[in-house]
């Protein structure tokens, strides 16, 4: 057994499901199958550098609030630490330091020369006014500045952030450092060196692989039942290419709940319908509400969970009925439920591989940001579906030849990259 970050502290209670004990026994798992040395092991389980900021705002109405700002440094052995900022009420040091991890494996497993990082702050976003959010995202920056940079860490979207924070993060930095540093951060508007197709990029790569995981079982895409849970960035681009492709979104959700049709839901209206009514789904015409837990067990297809952490787990897994779960959201199957959909013969599309197509076009436009060259968005697209098939088929064999589930082939991939750079290097003891 490995100790356990000196950096972080204990999880909240011991029934609570920490989210990085699970990223630490999904580590532990692999460093199994592959045989790996115990001291690359313990380094790996450890993430390099903890930052938690004060970050002081003044709210619209006079009020100084203090929120705590974190961003985690997994791994930088194969190059900058790369992942998201997230805004969210549930947002803990522990749960950033297990997606920092994530990043890590996904980084690697895709071929891409990153390491793994991941920010966030505990707060609603709905809460605070556009000009209260551009006031702690700049201060958020500005503690950071010695952390960040293009060839250091560079921050993207998660949960709750888009291509605005990501403009404010921009140049709060370029106004620190002096001068405009469009790569210290990817998944930026256009209009300051953002790749067209990073908006769609990552429900696009879960497209690719639940399409590449049904034609291996002799299926395409038209007319399979797909339920997605979460309707933002990556469900509702995950549920727009779907529809297109021919498959029927029977069901999607957001933190309100969710709309059910039989007949499939119209994705484009639904989206028009989101927008006009400040991302709300609830009364779409010709569909029937339903509850976010009955999402998860309706007969369809696919299981798309596209939202939190831990929303499949030992309590609903027996009723999950879905013969494909592809993990858009990070860590969205806890490990004991894992284990039952793997022993049902469930296909379970883990989330380094199933959602990196957004670091893999964040990647792209660092590369195009780098290199001063902006490529049109038909190319964007085919170079990351290039990279994502190629990874899939790579997870398909290493599962075939250990005879293993598709995440521990997907881990054992990631993490084996990352022990022999890091064996390479010379830097473990
Ligand atoms: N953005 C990206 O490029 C990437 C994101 N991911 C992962 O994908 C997931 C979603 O991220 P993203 O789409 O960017 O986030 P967004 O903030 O854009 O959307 C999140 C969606 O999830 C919904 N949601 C929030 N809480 C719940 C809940 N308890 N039950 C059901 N739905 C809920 C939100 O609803 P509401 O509006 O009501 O809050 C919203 O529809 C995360 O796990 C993230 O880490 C992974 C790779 C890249
Ligand atoms: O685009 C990126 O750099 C990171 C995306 C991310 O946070 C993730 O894949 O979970």
């Amino acid at each position: 057994m490995i100790s356990k970050s000196l950096l972080l502290p204990e999880p909240a209670s011991p029934a609570h499901i920490c989210p990085f004990d699970q990223a630490c026994s999904y580590l532990e798992a692999a460093a199994k199958e592959l045989n790996l040395n115990q001291g690359v092991l313990e380094i790996l389980s450890h993430p390099r550098k903890v930052v938690t900021v004060s970050i002081p705002v003044k709210l619209d109405d006079g009020e100084i609030r203090v929120l705590a700002g974190h961003r985690v440094q997994h791994s930088d052995v194969l190059g900058p630490y790369k992942g998201g900022i997230r805004y969210h009420p549930a947002v803990t040091l522990r749960e950033v330091s297990a997606l920092a991890m994530l990043m890590t494996w996904k980084c690697a497993l895709l071929g891409i020369p990153y390491g793994g990082g991941k920010g966030g702050i505990p707060i609603d976003p709905k809460r605070y006014s556009v000009g209260e959010l551009e006031r702690i995202t700049r201060r958020y920056i500005s503690e950071l500045i010695k952390d960040i940079g293009p060839a250091v860490d560079i921050p993207a979207p998660d949960m709750g952030t888009s291509a605005r924070e990501m403009a404010w993060m921009m140049d709060t930095y370029s106004v620190n450092v002096g001068h405009a540093v469009p790569g210290v951060v990817t998944g930026k508007p256009l209009s300051i060196g953002g790749s067209l197709g990073r908006e769609m990029a990552t429900g696009r790569g879960v497209m690719i692989i639940v399409r590449e995981a049904l034609a291996q079982q002799g299926k395409s895409l038209a007319g399979v039942r797909v339920a997605i849970q979460g309707f933002g960035n990556v469900g509702s681009a995950a549920a727009e290419l779907l529809h297109q492709a021919g498959a029927k979104i029977i069901a999607v959700s957001t933190g309100a709940g969710g709309i059910f049709s039989e007949v499939g839901l119209d994705i484009p209206k639904l989206k028009v319908y989101a927008a006009e009514n400040r991302k709300s789904i609830m009364g779409f015409p010709q569909s029937v509400p339903i509850s976010n837990a009955d999402l998860l067990t309706l007969p369809c297809d696919v299981l798309i969970p596209a939202a939190l952490e831990n929303q499949i787990t030992e309590e609903n897994v027996n009723q999950v009925q879905a013969q494909i779960v592809a993990e858009a959201a990070n860590g969205p199957v806890t490990l004991e439920a894992n284990l039952v959909l793997e022993a049902r013969g469930v296909t379970v599309l883990p989330d380094i591989l199933a959602n990196a197509g957004g670091v893999v076009v964040s990647y792209l436009e660092w590369v195009q940001g780098l290199s001063y060259v902006f490529w049109d968005e038909e190319r964007v697209n085919r170079e990351m579906e290039h990279l994502m098939v190629q990874a899939y088929h790579r997870v398909i064999q290493q599962s075939e030849v250990r005879q293993i589930p598709l995440r521990l082939a997907a881990y054992t991939l990631g993490v084996g990259r990352v022990a022999q750079a890091l064996t390479d290097r010379g830097l473990y003891p």
